[in-house]
C-alpha cells in the first residue's frame, strides 16, 4: 500500500504557542484516517501544513512523496479538500462554481454534471450558491473536492452541523472514495462518525498524538472493567468478570434460555477521549 500522506516529527510554533509537538503519522491509499481532538488540539494546523497552506517550523511532511512545502501543480491537481471556509462564489451557480475548478484541474466540463449528480444536486445545476441550504452547500463543496477523482482527500469536519440524512449521504461518498483507492484524512468531533468510517484514528491533544489505532482496538485497550453485562428476560442485569471464569455461569444462563442481551463493558471513543484529555469533544 502506497503511503500517500506522511508526517515525520512535524512541529509548529506560533508566536506564543506551540500548536504541534512532533507529529508522526501516515495514511495509505484506500484508508480513512481520522484525526480527532478537542477544539484547539491542532487538527486544522496539521491539515494546513500537509496541504502546503502553512509551513511547519520543524519536521517533514509529504504528499504522494512530495515535500508539502514545495507542492507542484501536478500533485496539487491530485488533492481534494473540504475545509471550514468553503470558498464558494455566492453569486455564481453550482455548475459555474465547479467550472472554475474544472479549469484549474484541467478536466472536462462533463465531470461537473457527474459530480453534481453524485452528490444529489442535479436539480440545482443553475441555482446560485446564496440560495442553497447549508446541507446543499456542503454537498457542493464535496462535489468540488472529488470531481477530479483525487488520490488524496482532506476533509476538515465534512459533516459538521448537517442533518443525519445529508451526513449519511456524505459518509457514503467518503466510503466510495476510499474504495476507489483514495487516501482520506478527516477530522470530526463526532465519535460515532469516526468509529463508523475510520479504519485508523489518532487522538490529538495539545499538539501531540496521545493515542492511535483502529477504533475498536483503542476502546478494548481502555476496557478497565473487563466485564460482561447480561440482561436477563426477567429484567435483571448480571455482571460477570470477562477472564474465562464466566464460562460456566454464562452456559447456565443460556441453557435456561434466560439471556435477552449480552454486552461487553468496552467504553466508547468519547469515554476514552475524556479519560485521556479530561475534556469531551
Ligand atoms: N495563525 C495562527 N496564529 C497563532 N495561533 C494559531 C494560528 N492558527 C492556530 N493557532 C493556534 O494553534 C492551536 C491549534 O489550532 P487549530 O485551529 O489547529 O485547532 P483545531 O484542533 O483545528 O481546533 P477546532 O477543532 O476548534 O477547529 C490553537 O491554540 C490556535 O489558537
Amino acid at each position: 500500500m502506497k503511503k500517500q500522506i506522511k508526517a515525520e516529527r512535524v512541529r509548529m510554533e506560533f508566536k506564543e504557542r506551540e500548536a504541534l509537538r512532533g507529529i508522526d503519522l501516515h495514511v495509505s491509499e484506500g484508508e480513512i484516517f481520522g484525526l480527532l481532538g478537542p477544539s484547539g488540539a491542532g487538527k486544522t494546523t496539521l491539515i494546513k501544513i500537509l496541504t502546503g497552506q502553512l509551513k511547519q517550523t520543524g519536521g517533514e511532511a509529504y504528499i504522494m512523496g512530495q515535500d508539502s512545502r514545495r507542492l507542484g501543480g501536478t500533485v496539487c491537481a491530485r488533492i481534494g479538500m473540504v475545509m471550514d471556509n468553503s470558498g464558494l462564489y455566492e453569486r455564481l451557480s453550482c455548475a459555474d462554481n465547479l467550472g472554475i475548478f474544472a479549469e484549474i484541474y484541467g478536466i472536462s466540463k462533463r465531470k461537473i454534471r457527474t459530480a453534481l449528480d453524485k452528490v444529489g444536486l442535479s436539480e440545482a445545476v443553475k441555482t446560485p450558491v446564496h440560495k442553497l441550504s447549508k446541507g446543499m452547500r456542503q454537498r457542493l463543496v464535496f462535489a468540488r473536492a472529488i470531481m477530479h477523482q483525487p488520490d488524496v482527500l482532506f476533509l476538515d469536519e465534512p459533516t459538521s452541523g448537517l442533518d443525519p440524512a445529508t451526513a449519511s449521504g456524505i459518509h457514503r461518498l467518503i466510503c466510495e472514495e476510499r474504495d476507489r483507492g483514495t487516501a482520506v484524512m478527516m477530522t470530526t468531533h463526532n465519535m460515532e462518525e469516526a468509529s463508523k468510517l475510520c479504519g485508523y484514528i489518532a487522538l490529538l491533544h495539545e499538539g501531540s498524538i496521545v493515542e492511535e489505532g483502529a477504533p475498536d482496538d483503542i476502546c478494548r485497550r481502555y476496557n478497565h472493567q473487563n466485564k460482561i453485562k447480561i440482561l436477563l428476560h426477567s429484567g435483571t442485569t448480571v455482571m460477570l468478570n470477562h477472564d474465562g471464569s464466566e464460562a460456566d455461569a454464562l452456559a447456565e444462563y443460556f441453557r435456561a434460555s434466560d439471556v435477552a442481551e449480552i454486552h461487553s463493558t468496552e467504553p466508547d471513543l468519547e469515554t476514552v477521549f475524556m479519560e485521556l484529555t479530561g475534556r469531551g469533544l
